[in-house]
């Protein structure tokens, strides 16, 4: 099962931390810029797989930053994601889908069918139904969902903090993400059926993780947007699995904080410095 082969190579290279290329034209460095801001783009996102791959395991794609280059955003999209197959990282497309049964069917088909995206995210706002065509693509391909549960942002609690039969609804929607998921366990006891938690929201992500013991969690706001190690610590499992986190903005622009060193020194070293501070946070590795 993709889970299990997953954690293999989380504990292979000791890092759970996933690397956002939510690349836009502004974060290309000056030097790299041509008049294509594609083909920009393209040329960095390259350059940071070409130097991470041997030590990150997993990629994460956020769409809406290619979206907004039009159809030529759309095709670098899956260029990128293409690339990074192709260096053996795992790939999760960050869409955020969600919408009735008919039309899920399509988002999935457009993601889950294709061989270089192994994760989508999907939103669970219209239940079940608009989540299970999904499910039943993994199934099909060998493939896994990430389930916004608790976002980082700092509005998240306008809807997902309401209390409804007496506890908030992120708490509702990580109960049907266990039940969801409860079929789909692997050898090594996660299931393809996973969540979405904020690392700004260490408090929740801790009766959350044990609301859901067996969902995979991405997570979500290390970083620029806050959160330490230590507060993303908290979604993972006593065995020191269960969750991988994300940095995007503080992994891209790394090398501006770098300029002696070049593009890649900065990416691999910034890389480095987050994995060492996640394996002590998670485990008590020595930094
Ligand atoms: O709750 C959520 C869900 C998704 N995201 C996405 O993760 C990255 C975060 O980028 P940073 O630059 O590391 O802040 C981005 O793609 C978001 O859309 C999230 O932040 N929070």
């Amino acid at each position: 099962m993709l889970i299990d082969k997953f954690i293999s190579e989380i504990e292979s290279k000791r890092n759970c931390a996933v690397v956002g290329l939510d690349t836009q034209y502004e974060y290309v460095p000056d030097k790299m810029k041509k008049s294509d801001p594609i083909e920009s783009i393209w040329e960095f996102n390259k350059r940071i797989i070409d130097a991470i791959y041997e030590i990150v395991a997993v990629v994460k794609i956020q769409i809406a930053m290619y979206e907004q280059y039009g159809v030529a955003g759309l095709d670098l999209f899956y260029r990128t994601s293409h690339y990074a197959k192709e260096k053996g990282m795992y790939v999760i497309a960050d869409v955020k889908r969600g919408d009735i049964s008919s039309t899920a069917v399509a988002y999935s088909k457009a993601f889950l069918t294709r061989p270089d995206i192994d994760f989508v995210t999907v939103n669970p706002y219209m239940g079940y139904d608009s989540i299970k065509p999904f499910i039943d693509d993994c199934v099909k391909y060998d493939k896994g969902i990430f389930i916004l549960t608790k976002t980082s942002n700092p509005s998240s609690g306008d809807i997902q903090d309401l209390i409804a039969d007496g506890r908030p609804i992120y708490e509702h929607v990580a109960i049907k993400v266990d039940q969801w998921g409860k079929d789909y366990v692997g050898e090594r006891g996660y299931s393809f059926v996973g969540a979405v938690i904020g690392a700004t929201y260490p408090e929740q992500a801790k009766k959350l993780r044990a609301l859901m013991p067996n969902a995979y969690i991405l997570v979500p706001g290390y970083g620029v947007q806050g959160a330490t190690a230590q507060d993303a610590a908290a979604a993972f499992n006593r065995d020191g699995l269960g969750a991988i986190v994300n940095s995007s903005r503080g992994i891209l622009l790394s090398y501006k904080k770098h300029p002696e060193i070049g593009l890649e020194d900065a990416i691999i070293q910034e890389v480095i410095r987050m994995r060492d501070d996640l394996n002590s946070a998670i485990r008590g590795d020595k930094k």
